[in-house]
């Protein structure tokens, strides 16, 4: 990554401003914060004031005299002054804390129903720990800033421009000498934003790869330990953690260099100022009061002036985070429900593709095309498929067969519109598929894969994930887990309310598949799709299972992907995948007599059962090609 690459810029205010829509139901409480915040720097400004007073009335009153009443009316009302500005930062903190943490819990939930709805393209490209930096980190320092950062900025400045009049008002001169130290700050202020806007917006992206590292090495802790690739993945860590020390330090010394010169910048306009000022009060040109009220008012100023840094780098950090934040809200949602849904009043599940082409697409993330400027917007996109026709009948279990890579789960997953087809049109009974709603479709297509994925929670929750409302749960779970020959989760120790660990590891990979396959029949659809479900089971089971499939889900149309000729036996028909086309479709007998290709698959799909595949006749041109399974 470069580390002089930048986002395309916008201006801070352009980007906190759209957080307007999350914010809007927090102003009252924030303006009232607000209040309370000047409130407090006004009275804090007003001490110096009240000091003045004291000096050049009660104070020069009482030399020579016994009454000490204006003495002790102005340590009253410096008191008082400054009770009140106690109480002013306390009800602040009350106001403030809990519009952002309002803002910061419906942003999150914002980010996370828009992250439900984006199709899987979107989850292929975005990696996961950039999302959970996200919708975490980043909107936890929003949240800091909001509370805390933004109120205090406006304080501050407030006071630092309320605190300067004072003294130009009072000081005369001496407060014009004071505020031509504003003149370097500013132009540190420029240099030290741009700079910081750009470490910040890479420290942020670092954390998000390295919680993306992180995210990957536990999920595949399994492969890493079997592969003793254990150091790898810790040195591979500690790079990416290192990098993301040295920018760390980097943004801190920034920090430091900008906090230092402001603070020295006001520090030696101070001590100019004492020297000029003592000097003028000896030549009688201001008051001893004035003097006392110069400084005391310089002191109040500088509290603010050495926070400044601190508070600019938390508006740029909040900018970027919202910056990184948008750049997922924004990102268009391609599998959109239509306008008007299609709903028949009955589906039989005829499913037909329709001169159907898919490649997937390859823009790049918005970070990835500003880390990566070279990359080019619009790649050639490979054609996966190119003009797929295929018909299943309602009711009918139709194999997928093809080499691996040819498109098989592609293919199967535009059904449920998990895709969208780049041309053509999937059809069930005779209306596209974008033409449902998508909780309509997700109603009528189920969808098994082999990779299954289960989710920390009871067998129960698991299996009835897609059930439909209204139907008896426990029948449909009790149906669905003989279906699928899971009968395995009865014995768990709380039967199917056991809580299964994250992800189901505590599952053997056969019983994990054999729950999925179950949350899929639960579903009760019309049309089912299985991406090689069964893969992990043994063959006496996944004839069980396929036995058991066919009787109970008669009606049920099935797409089937098949890696196993026991699975391709069982369906009624069989379609060839090859070169992104179906080339034959037939049954498992007819095809076997007549298609070449179709042979070859055959014979190289992995049954314990078969001989295998040097029994096989082999077209030369494909004997080497690679052969999943
Ligand atoms: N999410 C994705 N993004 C980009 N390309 C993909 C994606 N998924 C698959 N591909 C590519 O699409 C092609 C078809 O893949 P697909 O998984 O559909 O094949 P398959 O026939 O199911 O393979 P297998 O039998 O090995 O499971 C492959 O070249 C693959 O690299």
């Amino acid at each position: 990554m470069a580390p002089s690459a930048l986002p395309p810029s916008t201006a801070v205010v352009a980007t906190l401003a759209r957080l307007y829509p999350f914010f809007r139901p927090a102003i009252p409480r924030f303006v009232a914060g607000m209040l309370c915040a000047l409130g407090a720097s006004l009275c804090a400004l007003g001490i110096p004031q009240a000091l003045r007073w004291a000096v050049d009335g009660p104070l020069m009153g009482a030399v020579g005299s016994s009454d000490r009443t204006g003495i002790w009316q102005a340590i009253a009302l410096v008191l008082g002054l400054g009770m009140l500005e106690a109480g002013l930062i306390a009800a602040r903190r009350a106001f403030i804390l809990i519009p952002g943490t309002k803002v910061e819990a419906s942003m999150r939930l914002a980010l996370f129903r828009h992250l439900q709805d984006l199709p899987s393209a979107f989850h292929d490209q975005w990696p996961g720990g950039q999302l959970l930096s996200r919708s975490m980190s980043d909107l936890g320092m929003l949240r800091r800033w909001l509370s805390f950062g933004l109120v205090m900025l406006v304080v501050n400045t407030t006071t630092i421009a309320v605190g300067i009049g004072l003294m130009v008002h009072g000081g005369g001169w001496l407060g014009i000498a004071y505020l031509a130290g504003a003149l370097p700050v500013i132009w540190f202020s420029y240099r030290f934003s741009s700079r910081f806007r750009r470490i910040s917006r890479l420290s942020q992206d670092q954390a998000g790869d390295l919680a993306t590292t992180v995210e990957e090495s536990v999920h595949g802790i399994r492969v890493l330990k079997a592969f003793g690739r254990g150091r790898e993945a810790y040195q591979n860590f500690s790079v990416q953690a290192d990098q993301l020390r040295r920018t760390e330090m980097n943004k801190a010394r920034t920090l430091g260099a900008f906090t230092f010169a402001i603070t020295a910048i006001s520090e030696v306009m101070l001590g100019l100022c004492l020297l000029a000022g003592v000097w003028l009060a000896i030549e009688g040109q201001i008051s001893v009061g004035d003097l006392v009220a110069f400084f005391a008012t310089a002191v109040v100023v500088a509290g603010p002036v050495e926070q400044l840094g601190h508070l600019v780098s938390m508006t740029l950090y909040a900018k970027t985070a919202v910056d990184r934040y948008f750049e997922v809200l924004d990102s268009p949602n391609t599998v959109a429900d239509p306008e008007h849904p299609r709903r028949p009043d009955e589906v039989r599940g005829q499913v037909q593709f329709d001169g159907v082409h898919f490649s997937y697409p390859d823009e790049p993330t918005p970070d990835q095309a500003w880390r990566d400027p070279d990359r080019p917007r619009e790649r050639p996109r490979t054609e996966v498929l190119d003009g797929i026709d295929l018909e299943i009948r309602p009711g009918e279990t139709m194999a997928l067969v093809g080499l691996t890579g040819s498109g098989k789960s592609t293919l199967i997953s535009l059904v449920p519109r998990l895709f969208d087809v780049t041309a053509g049109a999937v059809r069930i009974d005779g209306v596209d598929v974008r033409d449902y709603s998508r909780h309509h479709l997700r109603e009528i297509v189920s969808i098994a894969f082999e990779d299954s994925t289960l989710f920390s929670a009871t067998v129960r929750e698991n299996v009835l994930l897609g059930a439909p409302q209204g139907h008896d749960g426990e029948e449909d779970l009790q149906r669905a887990l003989t279906v699928a020959q899971a009968q395995f989760a009865h014995a768990l120790p709380r039967g199917v309310d056991t809580t299964i660990g994250e992800e189901g590891l505590s599952l053997s990979g056969g019983q994990r598949q054999r729950l999925a396959l179950a949350r899929a029949v639960a579903a009760r659809p019309r049309v089912l799709v299985l991406d090689d479900p069964l893969s992990a089971l043994d063959v006496a089971t996944e004839e069980a299972v396929t036995a058991q499939l066919r009787q109970e889900l008669a009606g049920t149309t099935t797409l089937v992907v098949a890696h196993r000729p026991s699975t391709v036996a069982l369906a009624d028909r069989v379609a060839v995948l090859q070169d992104g086309r179906i080339s034959a479709v037939g049954t498992h007998t007819d095809l076997l007599a007549t298609h070449e290709h179709y042979r070859f698959v055959i014979s190289s799909l992995v049954d314990p059962t078969s001989a295998g595949p040097e029994d096989a006749a082999v077209p030369p041109s494909t004997r080497s090609a690679e052969v999943g399974f």
